[in-house]
């Protein structure tokens, strides 16, 4: 019931709701940040949220964590240092360990609640946190980026939640001014970018915001994630002045890196002509935003 009032009420979606059975409440309590619910669903497993906000399933989870990161990181030559902004679950860690060419993982999550939560619940996520690659700073990206060395990263995941809580700060402009600066020549950025169905204004802002900022070339891409409101979730990349990055057409497939598919979990979403077809877009996003 709690679920589905917030949901009629916010921002984000404001009069729908999307709402799944709790058959029990595994753990609800307030972090420093927002409040930390898991419950057991009857049909998607698990389910993390964040502030009334379903963040993940165990079912739909796989659609989204690895288009978010092998949009980026298929469509350059082999990434080595890699940023996660968010991502505390740990989803985005286990996709980015499947690229042998990445030597460094970076993340920053501002909410320690969020990973000791997925590290208990969510093993199928947490394992991200295992790989021997990955260097967590627990704190605000927004400090993070302005203390980022200039040009460091071949590729920046921004995994965030919705911009009405502690990720209000990385839709704004100077984030994604400190983010192109952390990136080298030809780096590319991949950030989460909300449903062409219910946001377009926000996802115009965004990628104004970005066609000022990243000189090389700008692409929204959606997936399919039932349990998010609209059913559908997208991200935009985004690559910076130098050697031009063709998102549409993988450079780097995962299909041809060793043992990618089944690295720790198997790969079950993505794949090389589902990248090229998430760049594919009705006639109104086309139109309406010019998202071309
Ligand atoms: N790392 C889990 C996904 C976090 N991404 C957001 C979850 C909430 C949605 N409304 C938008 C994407």
């Amino acid at each position: 019931k709690a679920l589905k009032e917030y949901y009629f009420n916010n921002p984000m979606w404001p009069g729908e709701a999307h709402s799944l059975k709790v058959e029990k409440i595994l753990f609800k309590e307030k972090s420093e940040y927002q409040e930390v619910m898991v419950f057991e669903s009857s049909v998607y497993g698990k389910v993390l949220v964040l502030d009334g906000i379903v963040q993940l399933t165990e079912k739909d989870e796989c659609a989204y964590q690895e288009m978010i990161t092998h949009l980026p990181l298929c469509s350059i030559e082999s990434p080595k240092n890699v940023l996660v902004v968010g991502g505390g679950d740990g989803g985005v860690l286990r996709e980015i360990a499947r690229h042998s060419s990445v030597e460094l993982i970076d993340i920053c999550e501002i909410d320690k609640m969020v990973i000791d939560v997925s590290k208990e619940f969510f093993p199928e996520l947490a394992l991200g946190f295992e790989d021997p690659r990955v260097r967590l700073s627990v704190g605000d990206a927004v400090e993070f980026l302005r203390q980022a060395a200039e040009g460091k990263y071949d590729a920046i995941i921004v995994d965030s939640s919705d911009p009405v809580g502690p990720a209000q700060e990385l839709v704004e402009k100077p984030f994604f001014e400190n983010l192109a600066r952390a990136l080298r020549p030809g780096g590319v950025l991949c950030n989460m970018a909300e449903s062409m169905w219910l946001h377009t204004h926000l996802i115009q802002d965004m990628i104004s915001i970005c066609r000022e900022t990243f000189k090389g070339s700008v692409h929204y891409a959606w997936t399919s994630v039932p349990t998010y409101p609209s059913g559908v979730i997208g991200f935009l990349l985004c690559s910076t002045e130098g050697p031009p990055v063709d998102f549409k057409n993988p450079i780097n497939p995962i299909e041809k890196i060793e043992g990618a598919l089944q690295h720790r979990r198997e790969l079950r979403f993505y794949n090389s002509e589902i990248h090229k077809a998430a760049f594919c877009l009705p006639s109104f996003v086309k139109k309406e935003g010019n998202l071309a």
